[in-house]
């Protein structure tokens, strides 16, 4: 297959369609994770459809003394990915082509789920993305447009701005790709040292920290539902000198509520300990959210919730996410 590279929206507009069109959006430097999009996307089109990928840095979501100038723009190597990942088309307009005018005077406002953790420390970021969102869904005009969970506010505010402004596609969320030893997958990766990217793994690190502290307690509270006089139990047991399967009983007939507080706790302190790394992490926040509105869960909550988190190492800020279900098994 061959990839043909259009940097204009007339080139665009002048492709006869055929088939379901599936469009993936990126800021370009290609990885794994960009390439399993476009392939899902591949899956998606099928072989009579055709997989659209964008690539364009947009400077209306990179605040003042962020990567914008320094961001890696490497389009040769980006067409290549694409190619071997099922790309029919690679859009890649210039600034002048997606802001004829210069900055566009109308934009979306991504509302208060846009001013929550990514939007509280990258002011006007979401405003700017969901902008640059909307213009390459007219501009690509697709049936399916694909992101990752990775950034996973903003593939909740994108759903949102679909449904609140009828834009009429499907969104559908990629799982996130990670290294072997679990970094997520991020152009920004590449800034980082050796040394700084052994201690950017401390933010997957914290994250399945959490996730294992949660499988534990999800496993002790489907125990507590099986054996509902379980405090009972324990002083029964206490009574009769079975001090640890006393103990054990006692832990199931604590572990329904507190559990955000755990996960939270468990993940703090891998981060903590990353804060004594040379060089040290800087965290910007871990928090434990509700998808729908990324607000953070309260502790009896129940439902698919997001432990999410953002750090500096070195001059490089990264994010990473996992997601959690509370009370699954009933
Ligand atoms: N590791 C990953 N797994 C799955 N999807 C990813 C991954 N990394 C990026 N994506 C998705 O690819 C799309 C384009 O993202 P983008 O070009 O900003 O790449 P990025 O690696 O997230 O870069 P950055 O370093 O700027 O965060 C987004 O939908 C993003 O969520
Ligand atoms: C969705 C996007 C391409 C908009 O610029 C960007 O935020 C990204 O790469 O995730
Ligand atoms: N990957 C999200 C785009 C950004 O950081 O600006």
């Amino acid at each position: 297959m061959t990839t043909t590279l259009l940097r204009t929206a007339d080139e665009l507009h002048a492709r006869v369609r055929r088939g379901r069109r599936a469009v993936v959006m990126t800021m370009g430097a290609l990885h794994e994770g960009h390439a399993t999009l476009i392939r899902t996307a591949r899956g998606i089109a099928g072989p009579d459809g055709e997989v659209v990928v964008t690539v364009f840095v947009n400077p209306l979501q990179f605040g003042q003394g962020e990567d914008l100038d320094r961001y890696p723009r490497t389009l040769e190597a980006d067409l290549k990915v694409a190619e071997q990942a099922g790309a029919d088309v690679v859009f890649a307009p210039s600034v002048e082509e997606v802001y004829p005018g210069g900055e566009p005077q109308v934009r979306i406002s991504a509302g208060p789920m846009g001013e929550r953790l990514e939007g509280a420390s990258r002011p006007g970021h979401f405003d700017g993305m969901l902008t640059v969102v909307a213009k390459l869904l007219h501009l690509t005009r697709p049936d399916t447009a694909l992101y990752g969970q990775k950034d996973a506010q903003q593939l909740a505010l994108i759903r949102r701005m679909v449904r609140d402004l009828n834009f009429g596609v499907e969104i559908v969320g990629v799982p996130t790709v990670r290294e072997e030893d679990g970094l997520a997958l991020s152009s920004r990766n590449r800034y980082l040292s050796p040394q700084e990217r052994r201690t950017a793994l401390a933010l997957s690190q914290a994250l399945f920290a959490g996730l294992d502290r949660h499988v534990a307690l999800e496993a002790l509270r489907a125990r507590a539902r099986e054996v509902p006089a379980t405090r009972a139990r324990a002083e029964a047991l206490s009574a009769l000198g079975e001090s640890r399967a006393a103990a054990d009983a006692h832990a199931v007939a604590e572990a329904t509520p507190g559990n955000p507080a755990a996960v939270r706790a468990a993940a703090r302190l891998v981060l903590d300990d990353a804060a004594r790394f040379d060089p040290p992490l800087r965290l910007d926040y871990l928090a434990l959210v509700d998808p729908s509105d990324f607000s953070e869960i309260g502790d009896d909550f129940t439902g698919e919730a997001v432990l999410a988190v953002a750090a500096r190492v070195g001059a490089t800020r990264l994010i990473d996410n996992i997601p959690l279900t509370f009370g699954a098994a009933s």
